[in-house]
Formats: C-alpha cells, sequence, structure tokens
C-alpha cells in the first residue's frame, strides 16, 4: 500500500503533559480513517501533527511521502483541511466561495460543478447568502462543503458533526462518503457514531485513551 499518512509512534508533550499518547496509524490512497475518543484525548492534536501546523515530541509523521512539516507546498495543492473554523470572505457569497476554488483549480476542478456540489449539501437555499447570515449548522456545513470541494487527495476534518442536528449529521457523512467514492482520503476526528461507523468501512479506527481526570 502506497501511504498517503504515516504516523508513527507520535506523541506530543506540553511541559510536563502528554496531551497525545503514542499513537500510529497508517493511511493509504482512498481510505477513511476515523480518530475516536474522549473530549481531551488527543484528537485535534493528531490532526494538528499530520497537517504540519505542530510537531510531535516523539515519532513521526510523514504525509505525501514527507515529514509532514516539510510539505507545505504540497499541502496547498494537495491537503485539504476543516480544523476549527474554515476560513471565509465576509463579502462572498455561499455560491461565490466555491466558484472561487473552482477557478483557482484553472480549469482544472474535476467537479461537481458548484451548483451540483450546493445541491449535494442541501445549501441551495442560502447559496446568495454572505457567511455572516448562516446559522451555525448553515455555518458548518457550508465550511464541510468548501473543504470538499478543493479537489485535495487528503482531506482532514475535525469533527465535522459539530452544531449539526440528525438530519445534517446524515449530509455530512454522505458529503464524506462521496469524496471517498471519488477517490479521496478522509482522516477524521469525529464523536458522530454513524460517521465512525461509516469510516470504518473504509479504513481504521484510532481509538484514542480518555485523558487522566
Ligand atoms: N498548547 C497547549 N498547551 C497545553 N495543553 C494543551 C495545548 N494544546 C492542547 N492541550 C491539551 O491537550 C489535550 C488534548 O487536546 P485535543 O484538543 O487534542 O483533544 P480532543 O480529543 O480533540 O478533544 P475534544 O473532543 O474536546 O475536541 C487537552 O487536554 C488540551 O487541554
Amino acid at each position: 500500500m502506497n501511504a498517503l499518512v504515516e504516523v508513527t509512534a507520535a506523541s506530543r508533550t506540553h511541559g510536563t503533559v502528554q496531551v497525545l499518547a503514542p499513537t500510529s496509524l497508517c493511511l493509504g490512497a482512498g481510505q477513511g480513517a476515523a480518530v475516536v475518543g474522549a473530549n481531551g484525548a488527543g484528537k485535534s492534536t493528531l490532526l494538528r501533527l499530520v497537517a504540519g501546523t505542530d510537531t510531535p515530541t516523539a515519532g513521526t509523521v510523514t504525509v505525501l511521502g514527507l515529514a509532514a512539516v516539510d510539505a507545505r507546498l504540497r499541502r496547498r495543492t494537495q491537503v485539504s483541511r476543516l480544523l476549527g473554523a474554515a476560513p471565509t470572505y465576509p463579502d462572498l457569497t455561499v455560491a461565490e466561495h466555491l466558484r472561487l476554488v473552482e477557478v483557482a483549480w484553472g480549469g482544472h476542478h474535476p467537479g461537481p460543478g458548484v451548483d451540483e456540489a450546493l445541491a449535494g449539501a442541501h445549501l441551495e437555499r442560502v447559496r446568495d447568502q454572505y457567511p455572516g447570515e448562516l446559522s451555525s449548522g448553515e455555518s458548518q456545513l457550508f465550511a464541510l462543503a468548501l473543504t470538499l470541494y478543493r479537489p485535495a487527495a487528503l482531506v482532514l476534518l475535525d469533527e465535522p458533526e459539530q452544531r449539526l442536528d440528525a438530519v445534517w449529521r446524515d449530509v455530512a457523512r454522505r458529503l464524506v462518503l462521496a469524496a471517498l467514492d471519488r477517490g479521496r482520503t478522509v482522516l477524521a476526528a469525529t464523536h458522530d457514531p454513524g460517521l465512525r461507523d461509516a469510516l470504518a468501512d473504509r479504513g481504521p479506527v484510532v481509538e484514542l485513551a480518555a485523558p487522566a481526570r
């Protein structure tokens, strides 16, 4: 298997506190993986290590064949991530954000088109609204749809289900599965059993131990 992501005994310590115990993960092209565990278990920390925005205290993290921190240029085109809030422009509508991504790929965006992507995410009703005019659930689904619209090989998602009701959690799951069906690789931290189960059919589940409380 050609590994897109290879995490080998990676851990993270802040001061004297280990916030991520040694963790390993191997993720090949087209696979999906769920990272699960209690609040504070280290899920976001692991995603940041894979994103290259943090470095492990011990162990190694390789993304696209390079140490995650050295994969900067490749990350721009080959990794799309939703870790926290998605960056948005206050004066561009929902549809214009997707159009911007499409244009940024200068004729090489593989599709679907903006209208189809909005329909798939159930966002047609708010297509002409600005980010500041969306409900919190709409904002989250918009952020997820926008993240998945970048035609990146690897997608990193931190709790994509947050602030979504049961119906929209289902939409979010289907969006993630559709990305996998198109050959993307997805690593998602989640508290949603439905998303965990869906990803478990597509690859490994990384269970992080609960932190001492
Ligand atoms: N810069 C930091 N300094 C000290 N501790 C930190 C720092 N960043 C994160 N932590 C701690 O690391 C632990 C793991 O945090 P992380 O955000 O990875 O957990 P999580 O599993 O994503 O939690 P949740 O499900 O609540 O989002 C937490 O106890 C957090 O307080």
